[in-house]
């Protein structure tokens, strides 16, 4: 792993001890492994209780790990002088309602260890980044729900951090405000931060962030750039072909039909569950040589959530015990 790295994972556990007399055992991280590059926004995944929450609460130091090692900014996780440098957005955080923007960064600032001189120096350029520098002086009693997200990551960023981990961030947020989330998080980025989040919003996490790793039930089950997992295969190309149908039937694999649908006289636009260059090769060369013709063609990438989807769907079917994290070359080969 480099030094460029700002979180380093590497085979993390954690057991929760639960139940009468601590006997039941829950393991939430069962050797979790991969790391943030510096100025990289990286997208924490996994369905409820696949670990997401516990693995931030061990880099920070709020849960001890049961084995493995963590680091934070070179640091050992948990760590104060790594922890100095670092943004905590948690989720669902609450803002005492008595405050307005101002008094709630200087307290929070002040629980974080700032003076107030210091707070009140940086505290018009953490607003103005949030798009809340008016707000200050109003209640956040005022404050919408997408507000008050700002208002935690002004709070986040207050002492200037080197990383930001945001838990949920766009939680309860409607769209306008999670597409002001979206721009507040390219401009950090522009400025040098990295950015560790944790969301199941995935439409939010494809456009935002760089790379993703996917968790599932304690195990680690991707990592990788966003652009590779909603380009490989599991992905849809479309055709509009002309020709007998009976003849096209009888060519294409029935299990990788996704759509069909006619488009005039013995035109039908078929979509197919294929893009892995050998099979569409294969496709269309036994397409053209039964007379078929084929007037488009059109790879759809998948979304990430579709990805995503079909990796833990197929990930939960797998009965072999196979305990790696697909690579990204295989993603949806894997069974
Ligand atoms: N303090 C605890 N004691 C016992 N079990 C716990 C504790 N905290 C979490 N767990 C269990 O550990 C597993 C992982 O929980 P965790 O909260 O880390 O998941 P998550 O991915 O963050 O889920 P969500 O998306 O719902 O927040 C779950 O089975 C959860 O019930």
């Amino acid at each position: 792993m480099s030094d460029a790295s700002m979180i380093i994972v590497d085979d993390v556990r954690k057991t929760y001890r639960d139940g009468l007399f601590r006997r039941q055992k829950v393991e939430a991280l069962k050797g979790v492994s991969f790391d943030v590059k510096r100025g990289e926004v990286f997208g924490l995944l996994g369905p409820n209780g696949a670990g997401k929450t516990t693995l931030i609460k061990i880099l920070l130091g709020i849960v001890r790990k049961t084995g493995g090692q963590a680091t934070l900014l070179g640091r050992p996780a948990g760590e104060r002088a790594g922890r100095q440098r670092v943004g905590y957005l948690p989720e669902g955080h609450r803002i005492p309602q008595h405050l307005n923007g101002n008094t709630a960064l200087e307290y929070y600032g002040s629980l974080s260890g700032l003076s107030m001189s210091q707070i009140r120096q940086r505290r018009p350029e953490s607003l103005a980044t949030v798009g809340l520098a008016e707000w200050g002086k109003m209640s956040v009693k005022k404050y919408s729900k997408g507000m008050l997200q700002r208002l935690g990551l002004a709070q986040a960023m207050l002492h200037n951090p080197d990383l930001l981990i945001l838990d949920e961030p766009t939680d309860g947020v409607d769209p306008v405000g999670r597409a002001e989330m979206r721009e507040i998080l390219a401009q950090l980025k522009g400025q040098g931060k990295s950015i560790f989040l944790n969301s199941h919003m995935l439409q939010e996490v494809e456009l935002v962030c760089d790379r993703v790793a996917i968790l599932h039930k304690g195990k680690l089950r991707h990592v990788g750039d966003v652009k590779d997992i909603t380009t490989l295969s599991g992905a849809e190309t479309e055709f509009l072909l002309e020709g007998a149908e009976e003849t096209i039937r009888g060519i294409i694999d029935k299990a990788a039909v996704l759509s069909w649908s006619g488009a005039g006289e013995n035109r039908f636009q078929v979509g197919l569950r294929i893009s892995a260059q050998p099979d569409v090769d294969r496709t269309v060369d036994q397409l053209r040589k039964a007379g078929i013709s084929i007037c488009r063609m059109t790879p759809r990438k998948l979304t990430l959530e579709e990805a995503f989807l079909q990796l833990i769907q197929t990930q939960t079917d797998d009965q072999s015990g196979n305990e790696q994290p697909t690579e990204i070359t295989s993603f949806g080969a894997e069974s």
